[in-house]
């Protein structure tokens, strides 16, 4: 199919009268071109907000946000598109893309609000996940803070049903922001108009087609008028890209803004761990439960089971975490990410069910093959009891706020796949840590209860990762806890991981899924009358009796610990991991290297000991 839309080569009637920019023919000299006229038009300093050409009423709602200046992708971008290029954007994760195609979006609109005021929709917004749109959709409501009369905008992932969709369609939104799949249905049977649209954004572009939304796209592109001006925006560059470029755009401007980092600039501490299986699960205890990891979590896994299995396990600890993955509903995920973002919860669990498809550019035709014919399987299947949402997906796009670490407890099957991962850390000049588990070849297979089959290749996949990590210049490094101290909690860790039976992990399953019902909106009144039972509905409960009740194992007695305490478990001190690279540039603070003092965070001085660690291989 996608081959298909690729053959296509351009829709069945073009976006515009100019020539259709035929990919790679003259994207070189373009890009440098385009680039170079810049150079020389920039000023000195670089620009702020108000110098950008945006309308007043964004650069007072960009200041509400406490955007100090442009970020890189802003400062390119915002021009290009106010003077109405279309613009292919490559900018690394975080770096502030949302913003960079919305606000001139949005000032383009009010432009030409302001000598015609002709209802109709002039921007699409397509993402790849229901989750992403929610976001863009709040982000252009924040953004239109100051202009909100003018500005009219809906986004068509909520589940309602075709006529209710078509009078909220009624109301002539200028922009629409939506998932490929429900655009095209809502141009069908809710009343969507695209007959004068004058943008088209593709947000996360190169996910679209991996999705699945082939056909969509195709069936979009041929709804268009001519002259769409079209922003493809990207963390990462792939193939389908060019078929996108090749359809939707008229010889864009690239903007390839992957910023180089130095040791210097580096926001992001990457670290892997080569252990065994079992020792997945008896290191993320000691994490977890020592707290060496301080802040916010984001801990992802294969598949949904694994997602039930680690809560229940870290249940046994009395560790709390909230679980998100394709089988809870939209509104669920969309409300546990809004209160992890309002800091309610320490650690989410999230399964990358889609991590096989998002492709690996050092993948070979065989494994994107094999890549292809899994995300098939994928398809809803009338025999599932349970439906999974193929519009899910969190490792994309979404922005967790503060989020101090991402945790790989399970490897991704692509090089591609990582980079999106560890970007929902270190995000807008934050600092932030990323920790993968790498299962070597040899110990693979050896721990049935807890093997995974995607683990076979980690350590290929490693070395993929560390290659690309390279291209960037940043560093994977190497992290071992010392076995010896790690041996004292092993027998607590096997005592929880027989109490979490596949049976637990199936009623935990349904019982969240029943819970999720009673959250559901009809409660709602109910417990704005009486917030305090509102406790009741947190998303990181435990899942209850459906394991083995383990009294003994929720708390950590003091003879287990080291006599030199946590910091014994592992040698040789990183530091912390501060929000603000300001501060570690501050105290000299080096990466890889030992500081022994504690820092002050946010005004609280942090326990030295309470720090994650380090050994390097010699
Ligand atoms: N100019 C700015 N100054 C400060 N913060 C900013 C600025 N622009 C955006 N941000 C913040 O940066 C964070 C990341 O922005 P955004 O989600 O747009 O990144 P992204 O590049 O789209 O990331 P991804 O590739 O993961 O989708 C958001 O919390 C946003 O509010």
């Amino acid at each position: 199919m996608k081959r298909k839309l690729g053959q296509s080569g351009a829709p069945a009637s073009p976006p515009t009268d100019e020539p259709v920019a035929t990919p790679q023919a003259d994207e070189g000299p373009k890009v440098e071109q385009a680039e170079q006229k810049q150079e020389k038009k920039q000023p000195k300093h670089d620009p702020s907000f108000a110098e950008l050409g945006l309308d007043p009423r964004l650069v007072q709602a960009v200041a509400k946000q406490s955007f100090e200046k442009p970020t890189l992708v802003q400062r390119k971008a915002i021009p290009l598109a106010l003077q109405g290029q279309d613009v292919l954007c490559k900018a690394k994760t975080g770096s502030g893309k949302t913003a960079a195609y919305v606000l001139p979006l949005l000032s383009g609109i009010l432009k030409r609000k302001s000598t015609d005021s002709t209802p109709f929709t002039a921007a699409l917004i397509l993402v790849p996940t229901r989750e992403l749109a929610d976001q863009v959709f709040k982000a252009i409501e924040l953004f239109s803070t100051f202009c909100s009369k003018d500005i009219q905008a809906a986004k068509l992932t909520e589940n309602v049903s075709d006529a209710v969709q078509r009078s909220l369609l009624s109301n002539v939104p200028d922009i629409v922001v939506s998932t490929p799949s429900r655009a095209w249905h809502s141009i069908n049977a809710a009343g969507l108009s695209l007959e004068k649209l004058q943008y088209l954004v593709l947000d996360e572009a190169d996910l679209v087609l991996s999705y699945g939304y082939d056909e969509d796209m195709e069936n979009i592109s041929r709804a268009l008028p001519k002259g769409v001006q079209t922003i493809m925006m990207s963390a990462t560059l792939s193939a389908e890209l060019d078929t996108l470029k090749g359809i939707f755009c008229r010889n864009p401007t690239l903007l390839d803004l992957n910023e180089k980092m130095g040791a210097e600039d580096e926001k992001l501490d990457q670290f892997y761990v080569k252990c065994s299986e079992d020792d997945k699960w008896l290191i993320a205890y000691l994490i977890f439960k020592l707290q060496l990891i301080k802040g916010k979590c984001l801990i992802f896994v294969a598949d949904i089971d694994r997602s039930y299995r680690l809560k229940l396990f870290f249940e046994q600890f009395s560790i709390r975490s909230c679980i998100l993955n394709s089988e809870l509903p939209i509104n669920t995920r969309i409300k546990m990410i809004d209160e992890f973002n309002k800091g309610m919860y320490d650690i989410i669990i999230a399964s990358d069910e889609k991590s096989e498809i998002f492709g690996d550019e050092t993948a070979g035709e065989e494994a994107s093959k094999k890549q292809k014919e899994k995300a098939e399987s994928d398809q809803p299947s009338k025999k599932r009891k349970t439906q999974k949402d193929q519009e899910y997906g969190v490792s994309r796009g979404i922005d967790f706020r503060n989020l101090a670490a991402v945790v790989n407890f399970d490897l991704p099957t692509s090089a591609t796949s990582y980079q999106h991962r560890i970007g929902r850390t270190a995000r807008a000049g934050r600092t932030g840590m990323a920790l993968s588990f790498v299962i070597p070849k040899e110990l693979y297979g050896k721990h049935k209860p807890t093997s995974l089959r995607s683990c076979e290749n980690d350590e290929k996949i490693l070395a993929k990762i560390i290659r690309q990590q390279a291209k960037q210049e940043r560093a994977i490094e190497p992290y071992n806890f010392s076995k010896k101290e790690m041996e004292a909690f092993r027998y607590r860790m096997n005592d929880a991981l027989r109490a979490v039976t596949k049976v637990a992990v199936r009623e935990a399953r349904t019982k969240e899924l029943r819970q999720e019902l009673l959250r559901s909106e009809t409660l709602k009144r109910y417990f704005e009358e009486n917030p305090a039972e509102l406790s009741h509905l947190r998303h990181d409960g435990e899942l209850g009796r459906t394991t083995r009740t383990q009294a003994h194992l929720k708390h950590v007695p003091d003879y287990l610990l080291p006599k030199e305490g946590k910091k014994a478990l592992s040698s040789q001190e990183i530091g912390f991991v501060p929000f603000r690279n300001a501060d570690a540039k501050k105290r000299g603070h080096k990466r890889g290297k030992p500081s022994g003092r504690s820092f002050k965070v946010g005004g609280k001085k942090r326990d030295p000991l309470k720090t994650f660690k380090v050994r390097r291989k010699p």
